[in-house]
């Protein structure tokens, strides 16, 4: 089972409003979705309906965490959370029908305790045996050490297990220490990973650099519905998604790295795994649930996806 990693899961909220404005009462349609997300939750459900197992593992805790743990077995997505005296937080959706905007309310994770973050590596630790690959996703509650993911990757190295991440700020930093075989990075982000405006294409490759500098193979950056710039050893390709009707874009990154991940195991080249990804996030973007996809329109815009060699 590829183990998923998101230690700061979400009970997600998706609200469809007409008109969405600022300083005003807006009402929400009746038909609010609701379910488990965070981007690990979204990364695992991906690989479930593109036929891969997975284990979600994370802090779950209080009324949002049982929620959740309703919602995963469900869905029939398994997993190991660590269960924790704090409640999960709540993330909002908010689809705006006339002016087509798409609103991301973000809650921070709550504390977590020394005791229950001890108690996470052990969870890690004992999810790595039989696992072909890693992911790892998104922020942590408060508390958790921003080495987290240095040290996830360091011990999934000593079973020789490859790990991917798709991580921020401090984390992602750190993380690269631990040499991740790939990391996938929102182009903005790259910029706030390393107090860098990226305001020229010199600044943008020499921080692709200053990642692969720590020794990882694969270096992917995204740019919302742009190309996706993928690097690897002095070579770069731009994957060019399909245009699609977007309905709602959030976890369309998620969707991406369990494309790729699906790939990976399935033993594909890391362009057409790539390829995959992207395939998947554009199919995201389609469905109303956050992070999901189905499966016919994955393969529908698989070959849709352009890879050109990016100079
Ligand atoms: O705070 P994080 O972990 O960076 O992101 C949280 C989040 O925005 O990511 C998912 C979409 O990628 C949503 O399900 C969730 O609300």
């Amino acid at each position: 089972m590829i183990q998923c990693v998101g230690l700061n899961p979400v009970f997600q909220r998706t609200l469809t409003i007409a008109n969405f404005r600022l300083n005003a009462v807006n009402r929400a349609k009746p038909d609010i979705l609701e379910g488990c997300a965070g981007k690990g939750i979204n990364v695992a459900r991906v690989l479930k309906t593109l036929g891969k197992p997975s284990i979600s593992t994370g802090f779950l805790g209080g009324y949002t965490g049982e929620r959740i743990s309703w919602y995963l077995q469900q869905e029939g997505l398994a997993s190991d959370f660590v269960q924790t005296a704090s409640t999960t937080r709540t993330c909002t959706t908010i689809l705006d029908l006339l002016n087509n905007t798409h609103t991301e309310l973000v809650e921070e994770g709550k504390p977590v305790s020394v005791q229950e973050v001890e108690q996470m590596y052990r969870v890690f630790e004992r999810n790595l045996r039989g696992c072909p690959l890693v992911t790892i996703s998104g922020t942590v509650p408060q508390n958790v050490p921003n080495d987290v993911y240095f040290q996830f990757t360091r011990l999934a190295h000593q079973y020789n297990i490859p790990v991917i991440v798709d991580t921020q700020k401090q984390l992602l930093v750190q993380c690269l220490k631990g040499q991740p075989f790939l990391v996938k990075i929102n182009r903005e982000e790259l910029g706030i990973a390393f107090e860098q405006t990226i305001n020229s294409e010199k600044i943008f490759l020499e921080l692709i650099q200053r990642i692969h500098q720590e020794g990882v193979e694969w270096v992917l950056i995204t740019h919302g519905k742009e190309a996706t710039i993928a690097s690897y050893r002095g070579k770069r390709w731009a994957f060019i998604p399909p245009s699609v009707t977007v309905v709602n874009p959030i976890g369309s990154g998620d969707a991406m790295l369990a494309g790729i991940a699906a790939g990976i195991v399935d033993g594909l080249e890391m362009l057409p795994a790539i390829q995959r990804g992207v395939a998947c996030g554009s199919a995201n973007v389609l469905t109303l649930p956050t992070g999901t996809v189905i499966r016919e329109d994955v393969e529908r815009l698989e070959p849709e996806v352009k890879v050109l060699p990016h100079t």
